[in-house]
């Protein structure tokens, strides 16, 4: 879903709507919280949970139709998406359940590295062509990670 613009507020709020089974939820939080640390780390942006209500992130795990217009694909392929900031469904992030969702270098994806991924986009970040980028579309799984210049620069420029 191509960019559009960014976020009107620096405290940006995000839900956590639903679990995979994968992973104990305690290290579904914490992947999520530290996805969301890797952008407020070169940001002036923060990030607050809420647990009821609206967040402008809604994050979710679903299958196949999951109440848009982007179904998943079932195991491998699509792995998740989100979209830019904005009303509603804008900001939000969906994850495929029907991937195995981890964050050693096992079989599996890393949930954490995917996250940080999506929350790019949710804040307004397009992909980007260079290979060692987290905005990069192609998976890999990163052991040491930490953000490309690319992405701290596509960042910056928004915030
Ligand atoms: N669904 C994607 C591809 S994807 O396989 O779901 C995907 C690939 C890689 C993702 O994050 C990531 C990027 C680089 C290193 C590790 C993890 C997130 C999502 C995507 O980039 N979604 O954000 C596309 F390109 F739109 F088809
Ligand atoms: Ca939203
Ligand atoms: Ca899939
Ligand atoms: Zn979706
Ligand atoms: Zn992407």
């Amino acid at each position: 879903f191509e960019g559009d613009l960014k976020w009107d507020h620096n405290d940006v709020t995000y839900r956590i709507l639903n679990y995979s089974p994968d992973l104990d939820a305690s290290i579904i939080d914490d992947a999520f919280a530290r996805a969301f640390s890797v952008w407020s780390d070169v940001t002036p942006l923060t990030f607050t949970r809420l647990y009821d209500g609206t967040a402008d992130i809604m994050i979710s795990f679903g299958k196949k139709n999951h109440g848009d217009p982007y179904p998943f694909d079932g195991k491998d392929g699509l792995l998740a998406h989100a979209y830019p900031p904005g009303e509603e469904i804008k900001g939000d992030a969906h994850f495929d359940d029907d991937e195995f969702w981890t964050l050693g270098n096992g079989p599996g994806y890393s949930l954490f590295l995917v996250a940080a991924h999506e929350f790019g986009h949710a804040l307004g970040l397009e992909h980007s062509n260079i290979q060692d980028a987290l905005m990069y579309p192609m998976y890999k799984y990163i052991a040491d990670f930490s953000l490309h210049q690319d992405d701290i620069e596509g960042i910056q420029y928004l915030y």
